[in-house]
């Protein structure tokens, strides 16, 4: 019996696979290409930008910090591969005045035409217990990783429609696929993003425009290391069991998911959540233990 329902669920997947090719949009071509990519000057984004401009794209990098962002054009420079390839910086809020996203969008697209590819990458973390979390940062985290995606998605996508083409991106997280302990914060502005995305892609398919999401475990980052600052240690146990990550991987990954859309659903890990609940509980009973320890003592 479970070898006939095995054998059914390999079918089925292999099914999956080998009509895949034929329910996705064509590649899209980096080669030439404008690609935007907010978060640019950091990180995983940062990655992102290199790992398109060695396919040979044209790049807008967005962020708040002129000197990071100029220092980061230097290393995206580096990886050319031909001498007419263009780096853009512009320095913005992406999360506060709408009009202000629409109008550096819209000088990029002046300076270096349409934009063929958005990548959301802009977005800050933080973790530490609910009730510790100070109220003004639950705001500030749907601001920036939450609006600070729908702005500059807005801003491009009216052209895209016209021109039925183009590919958008948003970067949110494993966080973004289960709620975990220290998270309640930054959780609730990656789930978001799920919500934007699978909306969004439901109305853009008939325009030839593909939304993708990235669900990054963590990874090697300024922004990880600012983080792990005030991480507790619930959040570090659980985190750990998926490891740390490179940027240059996640970006070799979720580049090749947007140009290459294969459209199948990824799958939470719920098996995951049993042993987190455990460390959890591992955890306050130790804090227990040696609490009352020092009592003794
Ligand atoms: N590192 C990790 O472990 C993981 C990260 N992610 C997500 O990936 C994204 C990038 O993370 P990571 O590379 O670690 O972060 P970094 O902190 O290293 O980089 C963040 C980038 O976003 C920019 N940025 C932040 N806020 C704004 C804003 N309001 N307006 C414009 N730009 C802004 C920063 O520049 P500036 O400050 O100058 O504006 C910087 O370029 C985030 O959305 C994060 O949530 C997802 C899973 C794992
Ligand atoms: C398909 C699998 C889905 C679920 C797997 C569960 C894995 C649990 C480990 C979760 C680690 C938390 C990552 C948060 C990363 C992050 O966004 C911050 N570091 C940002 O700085």
């Amino acid at each position: 019996m479970l070898l006939v329902v095995a054998a059914f669920i390999v079918a089925f997947v292999l099914l999956l696979y080998m009509i895949s090719p034929l329910i996705s949009p064509k590649p899209l071509k980096l080669n030439g290409a404008h690609v935007v990519v907010t978060g640019g000057s950091s990180g995983i984004g940062k990655s992102i930008a290199m790992e398109c401009y060695r396919q040979g794209a044209f790049i807008t990098l967005v962020a708040r910090d002129e000197s990071k962002l100029v220092q980061a054009k230097k290393e995206v420079e580096k990886c050319a591969i031909n001498d007419k390839q263009v780096v853009l910086c512009i320095s913005v809020d992406v999360s506060k005045d709408y009009g202000q996203v629409e109008s550096v969008i819209k000088q990029c697209q002046e300076k270096l035409g349409p934009v063929d590819m958005l990548v959301n990458c802009a977005g800050t973390s933080f973790s530490g217990k609910f009730e510790e979390v100070e109220v003004e940062r639950f705001r500030s985290l749907m601001e920036v990783n939450y609006l600070g995606s729908v702005y500059p998605t807005r801003a491009v996508i009216t052209t895209m429609k016209e021109r039925r083409m183009g590919r958008i991106m948003f970067v949110s997280s494993q966080a973004g696929q289960i709620g975990l302990f220290g998270y309640t914060a930054y959780s609730p502005s990656k789930f978001a993003l799920r919500g934007l995305a699978e909306s969004l892609q439901m109305e853009m398919k008939p325009y030839n425009i593909y939304v993708t999401i990235a669900y990054p475990p963590d990874t090697d980052t300024p922004g990880l290391a600012e983080e792990n600052r005030t991480k507790p240690l619930e959040t570090r146990l659980i985190s750990e069991t998926s490891g740390v990550t490179q940027p240059e991987q996640v970006a070799k990954t979720v580049v090749k998911d947007a140009i290459v859309t294969m459209g199948l659903f990824r799958t939470v890990a719920l098996f995951y959540l049993g042993s987190f609940d455990s460390i959890v509980r591992r955890c306050m009973i130790e804090r227990e233990q040696s609490k009352a320890a020092d009592k003794r003592e």
